[in-house]
Order: structure tokens, then sequence, then C-alpha cells
């Protein structure tokens, strides 16, 4: 188990404001290294906030490629669609926002592998992964359910897979797309960004329990190695 590091902010404009600081702080690191970034970031709506903030930094987007850490198995343009809402802030930015669900496609599962092909094209692993939590303690779209042992537990080389959550959860009830364990623990830096008193519960006992928690972001966190903060606000 990793150490965690929990930072608390006044309200929703703190907490963007330092998300987006050190998501900035993480990419210029990268373009420094390497001349390219390769983030994944979180669907979902607490975060957006801090994405429009960041939009705003004057970094070279052009070398940075956004994938989402999930994504709702939708038509591109729908109001589920993650990458959807990614590309509206990022895209005018002259950033590469990647879908990762082919449009049209139904079978959740070749969508998974296909986000997966698609995804051997990239740097790899991530240099950065921003991950969200619900309040039934799922991450990324890592659900309970008849795929979750394939998304915990899959060969290490799969990145992304489909998945049906079962229950489905009332905020978005569709087949989703999946970053993987692997593909997450493996990335070169992760954030978690959440707020409210009842997900601080839930993300505190998940990491209690590790790697025997019920919470899919306990068992997540619990293969992580890298130091991780978690972002937090009422
Ligand atoms: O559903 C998605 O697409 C996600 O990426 C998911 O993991 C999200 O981060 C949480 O459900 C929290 O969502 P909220 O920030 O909207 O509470």
């Amino acid at each position: 188990m990793t150490e965690i590091e929990w930072w608390d902010y006044e309200d929703a404009s703190e907490l963007a404001d330092a998300i987006a600081g050190d998501v900035q702080f993480v990419i210029e690191s990268a373009l420094d290294a390497r001349g390219s970034a390769v983030i994944a970031l979180a669907g979902g709506k607490t975060p957006f906030p801090a994405y429009e903030k960041l939009a705003q930094a004057k970094l070279d987007w052009k070398k940075v490629t956004i994938i989402p850490t999930d994504e709702r198995v939708v038509k591109l343009g729908d109001p589920l669609s993650n990458v959807t809402a990614l590309a509206k802030i990022f895209l005018p930015k002259g950033a590469r926002v990647m879908p990762i669900v082919p449009e049209a496609m139904k079978d959740y599962k070749a969508a998974g592998r296909s986000a997966d092909a698609l995804m051997q094209d990239l740097h790899w692993p991530l240099d950065f992964c921003m991950l969200g939590m619900g309040g039934d303690g799922h991450t990324a779209s890592i659900f309970p359910g008849g795929d979750f042992d394939e998304a915990m537990n899959g060969p290490k080389e799969r990145r992304a897979l489909g998945v049906m959550p079962d229950p489905l959860p009332p905020e978005a009830p569709v087949a989703r797309v999946t970053l993987s364990k692997s593909a997450i623990a493996s990335s070169k830096a992760l954030m978690i960004a959440i707020t409210g008193d009842a997900k601080r519960k839930v993300l505190e006992q998940a990491i209690e329990q590790g790697p025997s928690s019920p919470y899919p972001i306990g068992r997540v966190l619990a293969d992580v190695e890298l130091p991780i903060d978690v972002h937090w606000s009422k």
C-alpha cells in the first residue's frame, strides 16, 4: 500500500485551483523530460472546474494527449460522454483529446478491446492519472459486477476493457469502458479528487481496508506504490 496524503480545502474553488496547479506541474515535468505528455482524466462532475482552470495554463498543449480514465458507451456528443466534456475544454487549447469508445459500437466488450488496442499506440505508462470516486467506492469505471475481476486481475498488459456495472449507477446507467487496475496503478503520478463528508468516509474506510476492501478504490489503491495526493473539500 502506498503513502496517501490528504489535502483539505475550504471550498470547491480552492480545490479546483490546487488541482489545476498540481496537474500543470506534472504536465510541465513530462514535457521537460520527454517533450510530450499523456494523461488520463476522470469523468463525472467533481474535477471539471479544475479542468477549466488547468486549460488556462500556458502549456505547449499540442504535445499533450488526454484520454478519459473511463468512458460511458454512448455516442460522442452525448451528455454522458466523458471525452466530449473533456474535448470541449481542451481541444480549443490544441491538446489531443482521444475518444476511446468507437462511434456506434454497442457491444461493450468489443468497445473495451478497441480502446485497449488504441492505447497500445500511446506512450506508456501514463504520466498522470486523475481519479474520481463514486459514493459507492467505484473509481474510473471499476464497479462491482460481472467484469470486476477482469478489471482488477486481468493480464497486466491489458490497459482498458469493457464493463457492465451491476447495479448500474443511476447517474449514468450504461455500460462503460475503463482503464484497468494495472494501467491505473502503473501511472507515474496519481491524484484523487473528491468532495463531501460521505465520500471522505468511504475513501478513508477503503484505504484502511486495503486489498480486502469491498470498495473498488480500496483494492486499486492497495496496488499503487507511488505516493498519492487526495484533494478534498466539503
Ligand atoms: O463515471 C465516470 O465517468 C467516472 O470517471 C467516475 O469514476 C467518477 O469519477 C465518479 O463517479 C465520481 O463522479 P462525480 O465527480 O460526478 O461524483
